[in-house]
């Protein structure tokens, strides 16, 4: 059931042992005007090495980042992750990553749009299998974007769908996912038996909302500002950091360079 999200009270504190699933842009980090404008601190590193170790392993990323590029931005932490909402994989921290196949035709259709759109404003990104068209910098061309992406769905086989947000529109395989994602690794062995929280901001976090709620979890929404299947919500990015920096414990510590040993 979806609630009125301006109603939302602050999430409890869990009980018992908690894994944690963590959205991250919107969540972690403030939005900035493109994907690579974003910094990861030393403050949220050493955030995630208290939590990761608190956790005895149970935390993992949930994003649409690829996981090459949430390595890039977290280096040198090599968290357990789902990138691709889904369609990659680490299961363990440093492991390897299962990864997706980028179908050609999408590289294709990417082409075509970024030649349709021709402005220096909107950014075309190339996740392999999924294809995300940034408009927060020009949003008068999401209508347009979003047009040309459903257009590109029609001359697709059967197995897409498009997922529009505030500022940009992807394209992706049906089984991206973040639900299916969470529900994979609460099947591991750092996972099992623990009560799964998550926070994210987006309407692809939804998903994931659902199955939290339906395992019995804890599901955040961050910075409400439709309707969401979570039951608490959290202000914004400052209030998120709050509330996980009250949850971390303190005195099992590693730095983040003692975590990517
Ligand atoms: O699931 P998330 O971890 O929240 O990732 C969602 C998308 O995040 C990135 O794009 C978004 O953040 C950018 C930086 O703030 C912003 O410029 C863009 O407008 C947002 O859509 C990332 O680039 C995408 O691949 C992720 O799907
Ligand atoms: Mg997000």
């Amino acid at each position: 059931m979806r609630s009125k999200l301006s109603n939302l009270p602050v999430p409890e504190v869990p009980q018992g042992p908690w894994s944690l699933f963590l959205d991250i842009d919107g969540t972690l980090l403030e939005h900035a005007a493109h994907p690579d404008a974003v910094a990861v601190d030393e403050g949220l590193r050493a955030l995630l090495v208290r939590l990761e170790a608190q956790l005895d392993g149970a935390l993992a990323f949930i994003t649409g980042r690829s996981i090459a590029a949430v390595d890039h931005l977290f280096q040198p932490l090599r968290l357990r992750a789902a990138g691709l909402y889904g369609l990659e994989h680490r299961l363990v921290r440093d492991g390897a990553v299962e990864a997706a196949v980028e179908p050609a035709d999408i590289a294709a259709l990417a082409d075509e749009i970024a030649a349709e759109l021709d402005n220096a404003d909107v950014y075309i990104e190339r996740k392999g299998p999924i294809l995300a068209i940034h408009t927060r910098a020009a949003p008068h061309l999401l209508k347009r974007a979003t047009d040309l992406v459903e257009q590109a769905l029609n001359r697709l086989p059967a197995g897409y769908r498009v997922l529009a947000g505030n500022a940009g529109v992807e394209l992706m395989p049906l089984e991206a996912a973040k639900g299916a994602a969470i529900r994979r690794f609460m099947q591991t062995a750092a996972f099992r038996g623990r009560r799964p929280v998550f926070l994210g901001d987006d309407t692809s976090d939804e998903n994931g909302f659902e199955v939290v709620n339906e395992l019995g979890g804890i599901s955040v929404r961050i910075k409400p500002q439709g309707s969401t299947a979570a039951p608490f919500a959290l202000a914004g990015v400052d209030a998120a950091l709050a509330w996980l920096d009250g949850l971390a414990g303190r005195g099992t510590a590693a730095t983040p360079a003692e975590m990517a040993k």
